[in-house]
């Protein structure tokens, strides 16, 4: 888990106000005062902590709340969306531009990015990350090594590009970095690939040399976007060196890397480059190819806080093909109870969606017990097992859980076809239980409030409409759909396409 530490703290800080028997000014200044503690150990600015405090406090007066209004609900959606002001650099990346035009026809538009960054911020991994991304979204993406200093830098970029399976180019014998630069170009824009990644040399300790080289490389080469790699585990300090990027580089945007490290300062570090203003597009979360993740401020926040990231998951379902796998989500939403088949169901749908500890984090409710810190492996033998035992259930038993209240032996007899002890199998059941409670309760809700299967296209539609959206009838027990999709950082487009709905 991302910021784990950061996450357990401020989550623990929430729910120890959600389950105060009052609540007063003292129960609310402990939450406030917890919530402080926990950023500043994450080496958060104190300005920026100091202004999140003033901010929630402003906001939020407890005396003054309607009676009626949830006050519990309001601080809750009062703090996350101070959290996520405090990641939010409010200021967009620069997209790729599609290929097609609007008349459908393919006008090549090739898509330079330049990498920059300081020796071992993760720049040369990154590119290869960014590369295996891009490859995943049908995308013809390269890479050229222009760093021409480290003698090792071309073998190893040439090594992450065979292992993300696409194009490089470099040269052993060429010494002058903006000769490599233009050749790489040239030579990807022959071949009309659509996104080609450039890597430069991180020899620079200090950013003032690694501004200059970057400026002659990119006069050489016009890139549309240079991303600034950041080690996240600088933390604060990452301010002054994403302000003197910004003020060097027009269009940039900025990774940060190792946000994943143990005791990593990546909450000062986010904060501190969403402060100048750089947009953060994508995180590193570990060494692997897979290990690079878009960055959201609401995406970030929501799994922070392991309410999940509906979102987000809902692209990874659609990067790894699964668009039928919608109607999974449509049948929960319409069913009256959540059974262990449909457990296995979304289980075999995840492992197939790539290291479980990347995708789970995105679910709200799953426990993370399940998920070992930072040992996805662990976790995907765990759910694998889990499996298994369900393989030795019958129908009944997928279907009608409750069988297992009236008749506990039918546990016996699942640990010995599967080999497993009836301790584990247990095990199995209670994560079960988790699991149905978090999404019965949001099935509930979802049919309290919208009834079946609204359809986001009315939602927009007539009625009084709020921020573009009509927040009329649609309440789900005091948190009406719009508020769902802001949390969960949904398009209406995704909403309507996770119900099912055209
Ligand atoms: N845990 C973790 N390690 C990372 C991440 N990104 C990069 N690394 C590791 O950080 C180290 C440095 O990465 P490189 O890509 O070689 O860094 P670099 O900036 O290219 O280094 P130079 O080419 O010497 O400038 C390597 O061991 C990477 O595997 C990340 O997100 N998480």
């Amino acid at each position: 888990m991302v910021l784990g530490e950061l996450g357990k703290k401020l989550s623990t800080a929430l729910s120890k106000m959600n389950s105060s028997q009052v609540l007063d000014n003292k129960v609310f200044n402990e939450m406030i005062g917890e919530i402080v503690t926990a950023l500043l150990q994450a080496d958060v600015n104190v300005q920026l902590v100091k202004k999140v405090r003033d901010d929630i406090k402003k906001k939020v007066n407890l005396e003054k709340i309607p009676s009626g209004v949830n006050r519990r609900k309001l601080i809750h959606q009062v703090v996350f969306d101070e959290l996520v002001a405090l990641v939010n650099p409010r200021k967009k990346a620069p997209k790729i531009p599609e290929q097609k035009s609007k008349t459908g026809e393919i006008k090549y538009k090739p898509y330079v990015i330049m990498f920059v960054g300081l020796q071992g911020s993760g720049k040369t991994t990154t590119c290869a990350k960014l590369a295996h991304h891009y490859k995943n979204k049908k995308k013809k993406v390269c890479l050229v090594c222009a760093d021409t200093f480290r003698a090792g830098a071309y073998e190893q970029l040439k090594q992450n590009a065979l292992k993300a399976g696409v194009p490089f180019y470099g040269s052993y014998t060429e010494q002058n970095p903006v000769k490599a630069a233009r050749e790489g170009v040239k030579h990807f824009k022959k071949q009309k690939m659509e996104v080609i990644i450039v890597d430069t040399s991180g020899r620079h300790k200090q950013e003032e040399g690694l501004f200059e080289e970057m400026q002659e490389i990119s006069e050489a080469i016009n890139p549309k976007n240079v991303i600034f790699v950041m080690d996240g585990t600088i933390g604060q300090s990452a301010f002054d060196q994403a302000k003197a990027f910004q003020e060097r580089v027009t269009v940039g945007s900025v990774i940060l890397t190792k946000l994943d490290a143990k005791g990593t300062k990546g909450g000062g570090a986010i904060s501190a480059v969403a402060a100048t203003g750089s947009p953060i597009i994508f995180y590193g979360t570990g060494e692997h190819l897979y290990d690079l993740e878009p960055f959201n401020a609401k995406s970030f926040i929501s799994r922070l806080l392991g309410h999940g990231d509906f979102g987000g998951l809902f692209n990874k379902i659609k990067d790894a093909g699964f668009e039928d796998q919608a109607e999974f989500y449509q049948k929960m939403m319409e069913k009256e109870e959540v059974t262990l088949r449909d457990m296995y169901e979304q289980w075999s749908m995840i492992i197939k969606m790539g290291p479980i500890d990347k995708v789970m984090e995105m679910l709200p409710g799953f426990s993370k017990d399940l998920l070992p810190t930072g040992k996805g492996e662990e976790a995907q033998l765990r759910i694998k097992r889990f499996m298994c035992m369900m393989n030795s259930m019958t129908n009944k038993e997928l279907d009608h859980p409750r069988v297992f209240h009236h008749e506990p032996s039918r546990f016996t007899r699942i640990a010995k076809g599967s080999g497993h002890s009836v301790k584990e199998v247990k095990e199995m059941f209670e994560e079960y239980k988790r699991f149905a409670k978090v999404l019965k309760s949001m099935i509930k809700r979802m049919k309290k409030g919208g009834g079946k299967g609204f359809n986001m296209n009315q939602l927009m539609g007539g009625g009084r409409r709020t921020r573009g959206m009509n927040m009329g009838n649609l309440n789900m027990g005091g948190l009406n759909i719009g508020q769902m999709m802001k949390n969960f950082n949904m398009s209406p487009d995704q909403m309507n396409q996770l119900m099912g709905k055209k």
